[in-house]
């Protein structure tokens, strides 16, 4: 007897910190929902995840990524599945992307004592981020706010707001990214989603990349079924736009595409950003044109900005 279904479990890696286990566990459900396959999840442990000093001096997200994509090369695991916004922008040898599923809501948001929204806060009010590019464009608002750096897990930086019920909560607000707050189940501790006509979101937020190896292909073929491929376009666009910067996560630039309908069917309409880290100065910019250009599309808004000195305010220092 011969069976052409391969019924072999699927292993995902995945780190440890809850926001990692909740996207794993969501796209292992997906897998399961939309192909039938069995995924087991396998936890492993980055340099990231063990240490408390500033991601910045780790040698930037990248380092939450290595260990993952270390086993996936080893053969300890089939998948994993990353926030792409960290994944760095040159592509791994020997890996793909082989399926970027449906985005979650990519703006920022605040959670702010007493319910308050941005414009609500006194001048002087503590808001805590650690991202460069949160940090330069609450400042270039003008309200006079104190950008305090923090660090941790979502619910460490949730705890120090005042009011939040967090031991030593000591800032009047927190700007996280409103996926992981929507995929953590804290949505309702947001007082605002910000608009990204006041703080850009990062390139590729909210968005997941399941990864596998080149040479799977079975792994490929079922991980193919969760694909969006607007979600896919729109991502490819904000970080060829990062990417033509030459600049990487720890750097304060925005880049946000949406689709929209034009006259001839679905565009891209990209927007992007780059703000000194002191909030002095910001150029901006945005470009329109078909899903499948979406790559020269952020390339084409980068190199604007560069005419325009984007060289120059990312070499601002505080
Ligand atoms: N840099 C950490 C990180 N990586 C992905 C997310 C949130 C989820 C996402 O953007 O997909 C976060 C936390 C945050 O920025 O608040």
């Amino acid at each position: 007897m011969t069976t052409s279904t391969v019924t072999t479990t699927l292993r995902l890696g995945t780190r440890a910190s809850e926001l990692a286990r909740t996207q794993s566990q969501t796209v292992a459900d997906a897998i399961t929902a939309a192909t039938g396959a069995a995924v087991e999840l396998v936890p492993i442990v980055t340099q990231g995840d063990r240490s408390s000093a500033a991601i910045a001096q780790l040698g930037g997200t990248g380092v939450f990524v290595a260990a993952l994509r270390e086993a996936l090369l080893a053969g300890e695991v089939d998948l994993a599945v990353h926030s792409y916004k960290d994944l760095p922008t040159a592509p791994e040898p020997g890996l793909i992307i082989a399926a970027v599923p449906d985005r979650e809501d990519p703006r920022d948001a605040l959670v702010a004592r007493d319910g308050l929204i941005l414009g609500e806060l006194p001048p002087g009010s503590k808001v805590g981020t650690g991202a460069p590019r949160r940090v330069a464009q609450l400042r270039a608002l003008g309200l006079g706010l104190d950008v305090v750096p923090i660090r941790g897990n979502v619910d460490t930086r949730l705890g120090r707001v005042v009011g939040s019920g967090g031991e030593g909560a000591d800032l009047d607000a927190v700007v996280l990214a409103r996926a992981g707050l929507s995929r953590l189940g804290r949505l309702g501790m947001i007082t605002e989603t910000l608009d990204p006509l006041q703080v850009l979101p990062a390139p590729a937020q909210g968005a997941l990349a399941v990864e596998c190896r080149t040479s799977d292909a079975r792994t490929r073929e079922l991980l193919g079924r969760l694909e969006n491929s607007a979600a896919r376009a729109c991502v490819l666009a904000e970080r060829s736009t990062l990417a033509t910067l030459e600049a990487g996560c720890s750097a304060p630039v925005a880049a946000y595409a949406e689709v929209a309908e034009g006259d001839h069917g679905p565009e891209l309409f990209l927007r992007a950003s780059v703000t000194a880290i002191d909030g002095s100065d910001a150029v901006r910019g945005s470009i329109t044109g078909p899903l499948p250009e979406a790559v020269a599309l952020g390339r084409a808004l980068a190199a604007e900005l560069l005419d325009r000195g984007a060289v120059e305010l990312m070499a601002v220092t505080p």
